[in-house]
């Protein structure tokens, strides 16, 4: 559906270019929701806005829906453009016009009647919950209200495609939540083909089933979600991830207060990860049963990805040196990952780093 390749976008700024999109191959599916993540001045913004044609690339090719958009002249580029709609951060509102009139505005230029415009458009305020809003201006709505009327004026041309630059990073948990949920029914019941930039993994995680993550202008790690969360390959990556299972921040808080740990001699400290149903047997009940392993859980967080659990737990295992070697062969022979935390390390390792 979008298939960018060996885009590269330099920015002739003052005496220095800056290049803000470096050689990224990106092919985004009919009825995905892609996420592209990555921090402050990665090259996001830029590359979403490379696939409407907003920002043209210095080298590459951008094709949408089979048409190489780099051909096309002003008036087919103008028709293409009306099938990949927008939102962003700020909303972009008229403020001096009512809600009514920000949706019906894209509409000015179709062939519909004044009053099939009037229907469409309040067809519109109903999928994204504000028929009551009709006369009312963008002063008097909330952050996320705001947000709903950009998204009924970005499918007033009926879009295939739907691009979000930050569209929920000026609102709170509970609001950027109800958006998603809304982006997530379109992709759904509309069969929206979404493009979402955040700078949280959080938002990916809540509704994106591919993610890239971007850093100084490339792509660093792409794939679908449930690979990149659970064995994820770079440690940016890892680092964004962190930041929405809390993992790492457990370990910090663990290494901070010593005394949560009474490690014995023979103690292991360690996490144990799964994807999915890893395993059906009731595996803590059984190192105790099996093999005299008594088990102190620390912290334990699973994800449903894409109704894919992924588990990550952090315990300390107890027993005789031989029981351990034995109950951690019983774990990985059960499809669970075992990586050993070494506390005496813990102040300086990351989650996943082998210590
Ligand atoms: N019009 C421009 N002229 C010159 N440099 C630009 C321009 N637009 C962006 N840049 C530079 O390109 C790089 C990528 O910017 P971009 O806005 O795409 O990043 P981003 O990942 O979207 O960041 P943010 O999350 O802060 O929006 C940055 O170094 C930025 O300063």
């Amino acid at each position: 559906m979008i298939s960018l390749s060996n885009i590269n976008v330099t920015f002739e700024s003052g005496s220095q270019p800056v290049p803000a999109v470096r050689d990224v191959n990106l092919q985004v599916d009919a009825g995905d929701v892609y996420g592209i993540v990555g921090y402050s001045g990665a090259g996001k913004s830029t590359l979403v806005r490379v696939i409407n044609l907003l920002q043209r690339p210095t080298s590459g090719s951008v094709e949408v829906n089979g048409q190489d958009l780099l051909s096309l002249n002003s008036k087919e580029l103008r028709a293409a453009r009306k099938k990949i709609g927008m939102i962003f951060q700020h909303f972009n509102l008229m403020s001096s016009r009512t809600i009514f009139d920000n949706v019906d505005y894209p509409l000015k230029s179709s062939k519909l009647s004044k009053r099939e415009r009037a229907r469409k458009v309040n067809d519109l305020l109903e999928l994204v919950g504000l028929s009551d809003k009709r006369e009312a201006y963008p002063s008097q709505l909330s952050g996320g209200q705001k947000q709903r009327v950009a998204i009924a004026r970005a499918l007033a041309n009926d879009p295939e495609i739907l691009l979000c630059d930050e569209a929920t990073s000026a609102l709170d948990p509970k609001t950027t939540l109800s958006i998603l949920k809304l982006l997530k029914k379109l992709n759904q019941d509309l069969g929206l083909t979404i493009v979402i930039i955040t700078h949280e993994m959080q938002v990916v995680k809540e509704i994106c089933n591919k993610v890239a993550v971007m850093e100084a202008g490339r792509i660093i790690e792409q794939g679908d979600i449930v690979s990149i969360f659970s064995n994820p390959q770079n440690a940016l990556t890892r680092d964004f991830i962190n930041t929405a299972t809390h993992v790492e921040q457990t370990l910090e808080k663990l290494a901070l207060h010593p005394s949560l740990v009474h490690l014995k001699d023979n103690d292991i400290l360690c996490k144990i990860s799964y994807i999915g149903d890893s395993t059906s047997e009731p595996v803590i009940s059984a190192l105790t049963a099996r093999y005299r392993v008594t088990t102190n859980l620390l912290f334990a967080n699973v994800e449903i990805l894409q109704q894919t659990p992924i588990g990550n737990l952090i315990v300390v295992m107890s027993g005789a040196a031989s029981d351990l070697e034995a109950a951690l062969q019983y774990l990985q022979a059960v499809n669970l990952t075992v990586e050993m935390i070494d506390s005496r390390l813990l102040q300086n390792s990351k989650a996943g780093d082998p210590v």
